[in-house]
């Protein structure tokens, strides 16, 4: 029997748009659909036409975190280390994939769904969404990398007074914090995070990928060492063919079109 479809990928031209699609369940993160989640990823990271991700959940819900159900069975030791051994299979890819990733965030996104939703590059939410704790509500540690995330996005005291009170932002709250780079109305939201990516994956993607590899060091790097990977990274962005498309387009005023990944990994073949 063919397994049940939680994760659905389309393409939409050099944009990859998955979805959460589980909405009975409130897209709840079942094992089948973290396994769905990591081959979505995957597929985003080997197709170099693929520039920009646009992730989002089905019905009314973004994600309503771990599926309780699940949880109810599979709590032993070592099926919850292989759980998180797992992670590396597609919540480590996600978060250093090197192309744009947005997330619209439709309803709520609670526990590991809040995690999931940050991860984010450009996060965009629907007017009712909320971003909600629920961890402790269930007596378990903040995962899905919500204490590597809250702590970077709105400094170590908000996240704690956010976790301890088992709280709730609003979508205008987290705009207010910066969690959250635009509130639509919630009928445009599809719309709104699509025509992101889409605007996302009309730039220079490669060097765009550059850029969030070198930000991701950020907050564990020195000064000096952050400025040699930027020096690094201008050294390969200036040998790039889209580096002579921006600059050309830049003498002659107009907006750059950038030849796509596609051509720079071509020009490599040739070498
Ligand atoms: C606020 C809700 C997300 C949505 O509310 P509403 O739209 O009113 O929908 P409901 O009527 O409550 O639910 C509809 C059906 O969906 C089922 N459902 C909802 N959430 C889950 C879930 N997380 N797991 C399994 N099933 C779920 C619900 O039972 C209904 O089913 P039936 O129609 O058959 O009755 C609201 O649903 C809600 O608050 N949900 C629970 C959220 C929650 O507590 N999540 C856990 C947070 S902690 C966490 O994520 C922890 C981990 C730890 C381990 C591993 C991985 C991740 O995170």
């Amino acid at each position: 029997m063919a397994a049940q479809e939680l994760v659905a990928t389309q393409r939409d031209g050099d944009v990859l748009i998955i979805r959460l699609a589980n909405p009975e369940s409130r897209n709840s993160m079942t094992m089948d659909m973290r396994e769905q989640l990591g081959a979505a990823i995957a597929l985003a990271e080997r197709e170099p036409g693929i520039r920009a991700v646009f992730l989002t959940g089905d019905g009314p819900t973004f994600c309503s975190g771990g599926d309780l159900n699940h949880l109810r069975t599979a709590c032993d030791p070592w099926t919850v280390h292989r759980r998180f051994r797992n992670l590396s299979r597609w919540l480590t890819p996600l978060i250093t994939l090197d192309k744009p990733v947005v997330v619209g965030v439709n309803g709520h996104a609670v526990g590991g769904g809040m995690g999931l939703a940050l991860t984010g590059d450009v996060v965009i939410a629907g007017e009712s969404a909320k971003f909600m704790s629920g961890f402790f509500r269930l007596g378990v540690v903040p995962d899905i990398a919500v204490m590597y995330h809250l702590p970077r996005l709105i400094g170590m005291a908000r996240a704690k007074n956010f976790l301890f009170s088992g709280g709730t932002f609003s979508a205008q709250e987290a705009a207010d914090l910066g969690l959250v780079s635009k509130v639509v109305a919630d009928a445009d939201l599809y719309d709104a995070g699509l025509t992101e990516a889409r605007r996302l994956a009309e730039g220079p993607a490669e060097v765009m990928g550059l850029a969030k590899a070198v930000m991701a060091r950020s907050f564990e790097t020195s000064l000096h060492d952050m400025l040699a990977f930027e020096g690094f990274g201008q050294v390969l962005a200036m040998s790039n063919p889209e580096f002579r498309e921006g600059l050309n387009a830049a003498l002659e005023r107009r907006r750059p079109d950038f030849p796509g990944a596609a051509a720079v990994v071509n020009q490599g073949d040739k070498a």
